[in-house]
């Protein structure tokens, strides 16, 4: 596993270089200590990333009465205005596996002409990310065992699915704070997140220790966050990553989240195997959706900002 430029050196799992033994000890450190890591030769084009970019920077332009055609109050809900998860922040979600009719739904109310590119791009977006999350998995349960992605993959995480979210974060111009808090300090509700950023930066990790570090841009490499889901599949030997965006420059910024999620039905209990002989089991099993819902109706835990985690929800007080 060979290491990024950032304000720390983080790993990286470069798919270019077949997986091997001292990789994969270096991702689970990564997992344990910081709950993320780089993905690089990933598959997916520059190309690709510019024009889900541009077409995000299109819609996020709209008047706010045709975004809010898709808002809280609609039918639809896929957008989030400003002021609900920061006052900088809005986003539009397209859910999988059908990425197309997603899009579809939303472009349809967005705009008043068919646009089908739209659709289209972030079709073929959601399907390279969701294989890529798959490929991911595959190597995380690699790090547990050599067997452990035949043992597991199907029957664990064949029946997982992805979804979108596109943000756009607007800080103030002209203020006299140097920085904003673009999204609060959050874990994400996921099995793992892969996030993509623009070249602004503003991302920043939490140690386990505490300390907050920025995860600067970087061509090529996109970052894979561990989720909550996983943290508790794992009973806690991978860590959820603490993040938040601060935004330090007056300019827009772009971020794509696709976040890669058990089936709301699943029951999410570490296997045996996994949890280790004599070693204690810090959750409890739990429905997915439940703790879904757990986190919405949380005021502290509402859109992903932390207050209320996997632990309050399923922890056991051992
Ligand atoms: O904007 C980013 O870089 C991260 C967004 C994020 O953490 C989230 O949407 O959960
Ligand atoms: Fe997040």
């Amino acid at each position: 596993m060979s290491e990024l430029q950032a304000s720390v050196m983080l790993p990286v799992l470069d798919f270019s270089v077949p997986v091997c033994p001292s990789i994969l000890a270096s991702l689970v450190q990564a997992c344990q200590e910081w709950g993320f890591f780089y993905v690089t030769s990933h598959g997916i084009s520059k190309d690709l990333f510019s024009k889900v970019c541009s077409l995000s920077r299109h819609i996020f332009s709209l008047p706010q009465d045709s975004k809010l055609r898709i808002g809280p109050f609609s039918r639809l809900r896929t957008y989030t205005p400003p002021f609900i998860a920061s006052p900088y922040f809005e986003s539009l979600r397209v859910s999988g596996p059908d990425f197309f009719a997603s899009s579809k739904s939303s472009a349809d109310e967005l705009f008043c002409q068919e646009n089908s590119e739209f659709s289209e791009i972030m079709q073929e977006y959601g399907n390279k990310m969701s294989e890529l999350s798959t490929r991911i998995i595959d190597v995380i349960l690699m790090s547990f065992g050599d067997d452990y992605t035949d043992k597991f993959y199907d029957s664990e995480f064949g029946h997982c699915h992805g979804y979108l979210r596109l943000v756009n974060y607007s800080p103030p111009k002209n203020v006299e704070e140097k920085e904003v808090e673009g999204l609060g300090m959050h874990t994400d509700m996921s099995c793992i997140t892969i996030v993509y950023q623009d070249g602004i930066g503003g991302l920043q990790m939490r140690s386990k220790e505490g300390e907050w570090t920025d995860i600067c841009p970087c061509e090529d490499a996109l970052i894979v966050n561990i989720g909550d889901l996983m943290q508790a599949w794992s009973n806690g030997k991978l860590r959820s990553s603490e993040h938040r965006v601060v935004l330090k420059q007056s300019m827009n910024r772009l971020s794509l989240a696709f976040f890669w999620c058990f089936e709301n039905e699943k029951v999410i209990v570490a296997p045996d195997e996994i949890v280790g002989e004599g070693i204690p089991r810090i959750y409890k099993p739990f429905v997915c959706l439940d703790y879904m819902k757990f986190r919405e109706s949380n005021e502290e835990g509402k859109f992903d900002i932390i207050g209320y985690t996997v632990k309050d929800f399923a922890g056991l007080k051992l």
